[in-house]
């Protein structure tokens, strides 16, 4: 995938800065490192970008090679894609935020291919964001309580996962389960979807409850039992 010629591994420091000089429009800086498993995910993202978006000139920046570019635009991790007009950097985002590198290269570098080289795209960013939150809603309807957490029920891999597994498990319920640790995608994207910025997230009939404070408090209080579908309560 990465053959499009609009995608370059930067070998010296002047390839960028002659081209960001020499041109008005917005290119797509992505800082990466061997050692980061997480940028294998934004890569290929990357990759599948610049033959969307033919027109974009995409840089690929070993950061630790090229530190003088690091330092210039900042780069604390890798993971990071910068998008740049000139010297003026137009977003930047950190990590596996693949949902975000999407959305932002949509609404900075004007039209994919296709689209008939139109303004910046009023309906590119509408359209990934669809089939995230289709993919989304999938998920939080996969079964009628529904827990998004980092780990496995059986292995949870975080305190606040832990204790809500726990919690269900006490109260006899049972549930679908969704590990957001497999994918970064998901555990982004759910965030916004769902105005909710932390996990785990506990979704009853296609509708957030909440995370561990909001669950507990209602089983005390014996609300979430009776929000519990019959055939969810194991007898
Ligand atoms: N008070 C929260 C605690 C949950 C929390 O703080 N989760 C953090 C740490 S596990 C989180 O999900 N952060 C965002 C992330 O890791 O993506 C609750 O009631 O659920
Ligand atoms: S992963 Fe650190 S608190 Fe949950």
């Amino acid at each position: 995938m990465s053959a499009s010629k609009n995608i370059v591994q930067i070998k010296e420091e002047k390839e960028l800065r002659s081209t960001l000089e020499e041109t008005s429009q917005a290119a797509v800086l992505y800082f990466w490192a061997s050692w980061a498993e997480q940028c294998k995910q934004v890569e290929s993202v990357v990759d599948d970008l610049a033959t969307k978006y033919s027109k974009t000139q995409f840089f690929k920046i070993e950061a630790e090679e090229f530190e003088e570019i690091s330092d210039a635009y900042e780069i604390n991790a890798v993971p990071t894609v910068i998008i740049a007009k000139k010297a003026k950097i137009l977003a930047r985002v950190e990590g596996a935020n693949v949902a975000e590198v999407v959305s932002q290269v949509a609404s900075n570098c004007g039209a994919a291919n296709g689209v008939g080289g139109k303004q910046p795209s009023a309906d590119t960013k509408p359209e990934f964001k669809q089939d995230l939150n289709t993919r989304l809603k999938g998920l939080i309807e996969r079964a009628p309580v529904m827990v998004f957490i980092k780990g496995t029920a059986a292995q949870p891999r975080c305190g606040f996962s832990r204790k809500i597994v726990g919690m269900l498990n006490e109260q006899n319920i049972k549930y679908g389960f969704f590990d957001i640790l497999t994918d970064e995608q998901v555990r982004q994207g759910l965030k916004e979807y769902s105005d909710w910025p932390t996990y785990p997230q506990l979704y009853i009939k296609g509708e957030l409850v909440g995370g561990v404070d909001i669950v507990s408090e209602m089983i005390a209080s014996g609300e979430l039992t009776e929000m519990i579908p019959e055939g969810s309560l194991a007898k």
